[in-house]
């Protein structure tokens, strides 16, 4: 007899994964320390006008496969009829057996709307409707999404020129105690060769009120950032490193480098490595001064269809996973932070599953402090965020670190009713420590495995980004 789709014990394979999930991790409120959400959004507890706008506004997850399944642009970002488009996404639900957004999506037609139906173009008009009038009801809001998912921290990612208006006006919302935080990514002003550095450059300036005309300036109007952030509750940084390369540079020859940025556009590959490494080594100690989270998102490659993304832009389904160099440079990284007042605590993450091991190897040779779980393998992430990439992370760090210092999953979405994917690896989390108990390679003791699981999936997050309390 097969086992109910998406039912109570979905991916739960033994009793013991259907003890652990249920008894200890399901319950459990979320805290999401990663994702794109708009906090403009969450402060004005939008309301999606349909499951167009709330399900395919903005996931480049769906518009891949849509495009992968011969959907016309027009009915993915295009302008067509917001039913269309739906239609056109029910189309291509049923062709996604064994992809994550298949279970997601009707995880989420489950969990937020109550509706059991497989999802097709038969059911597509139905499920229109019913979920569309819950959307235009009370209680469907962006904030209200958010408490139903018992989600008590979120983290945005935001420029460090960011005003951060609405995480300031979040704050004072009565009735409302999920904390949003912004989380500083200063990727634009770490890559000097992108035409994005100069336009940026002039809106940091405005923020931090004062002219940037040379390194040091930069460097203190990013401090300046980095203490506002942190006023408002930041404890987080996060940096796209696509490519990874370290060059040993001396404060001289870097404000040489910058000065040449500003004269003359552009820098050579050298010093621009030179420019980045510095400057990563100086965040990575502001980042420590603070008790902060240092995120590395590894191995990106961004952008590869350039019509496309003339067309779209980024973040629109045309990236992929970066296969270049990664050990020596990020080793040369972390120890020049270490051996310059300190690492931070650091979460690595890489797009690519070839870097795992070395990752997780690396992960221990800069742990310590005292801190538990200091350095940390990040979730699988993107392209990985599937039931096989979120198995064999675990796997990977249990093998070369410590899973039980793990601090679990984040949603990375720009979708808000993306937090079924903490319940998705909740369960993957509970089979893969089932799994050992059934085999032998695990005490079938549930006071070691439930604090495991609960610490995995909610207090080891806590307590190793201590952010502040509502
Ligand atoms: O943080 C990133 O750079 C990526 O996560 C990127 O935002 C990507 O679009 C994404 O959201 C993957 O889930």
């Amino acid at each position: 007899m097969a086992k109910k789709f998406l039912g109570e014990n979905f991916l739960l394979n033994s009793e013991t994964a259907e003890k652990l999930y249920h008894q200890y991790a399901k319950e459990l409120p979320i805290i999401d320390y990663h994702c794109h959400l708009s906090p403009q959004e969450i402060y004005e507890n939008k309301t999606f006008r349909n499951l167009t706008e709330a399900w395919l506004g903005g996931d480049h997850y769906k518009w891949r496969v849509m495009r992968a399944c011969g959907i016309d642009e027009e009915l993915i970002t295009g302008g067509a009829d917001d039913y269309d488009k739906f239609l056109a996404w029910a189309k291509v639900v049923p062709q996604l057996l064994g992809n994550p957004l298949y279970h997601w999506t009707h995880l989420e037609l489950q969990r937020f709307f109550g509706i059991d139906e497989l999802l097709n173009e038969e059911t597509a008009p139905v499920i229109w409707e019913q979920a569309n009038a819950q959307l235009q009801s009370e209680g469907f809001g962006a904030r209200d999404l958010i408490t139903k998912s018992k989600v008590t921290v979120v983290c945005t990612t935001d420029d460090p020129a960011d005003s951060l208006e609405y995480h300031l006006k979040i704050k004072k919302l009565e009735g409302f105690d999920t904390v949003v935080l912004p989380s500083f990514r200063p990727d634009k002003f770490l890559e000097i060769n992108r035409a994005t550095f100069k336009p940026w450059l002039a809106k940091l300036e405005a923020a931090a009120g004062k002219p940037i005309q040379n390194y040091g300036a930069l460097l203190d109007a990013l401090r300046e950032r980095i203490d506002f952030f942190h006023e408002i509750g930041g404890r987080v940084s996060d940096h796209a490193l696509d490519t990874l390369e370290y060059e040993k540079a001396t404060l001289e020859e870097v404000e040489v480098i910058f000065a040449k940025a500003l004269s003359q556009g552009s820098v050579t590959p050298e010093e621009e490595r030179k420019y980045k490494s510095y400057t990563m080594v100086f965040l990575g100690k502001e980042y420590a001064a603070r008790g902060w989270a240092m995120q590395l998102h590894i191995h990106a490659l961004r952008n590869t269809n350039t019509a496309m993304f003339q067309r779209l832009g980024p973040d629109t389904g045309y990236d992929a996973i970066n296969d270049g160099p990664l050990a020596e440079a990020l080793a040369r990284l972390l120890d020049a932070i270490e051996q310059d007042g300190g690492l931070p605590k650091t979460i690595l993450y890489s797009l690519n599953p070839n870097d795992y091991w070395a990752l997780a190897s690396m992960m221990g040779s800069f742990q310590g402090g005292g801190v538990p779980g200091k350095i940390q393998f990040g979730t699988a992430w993107w392209f990985n965020d599937n039931k096989d990439g979120m198995i064999q992370q675990m796997h990977t760090l249990a093998n070369f670190g410590v899973l039980s210092q793990f601090i679990g999953m984040l949603t990375d979405s720009r979708s808000f009713l993306s937090y079924t994917r903490h319940e998705y690896f909740r369960r993957l989390l509970c089979d893969v420590l089932g799994d050992w108990v059934e085999r032998g390679e695990a005490p079938e003791d549930y006071d070691l495995l439930g604090r495991i699981v609960t610490d995995i999936c909610y207090g080891n997050a806590k307590r190793y980004f201590a952010f502040p309390e509502a």
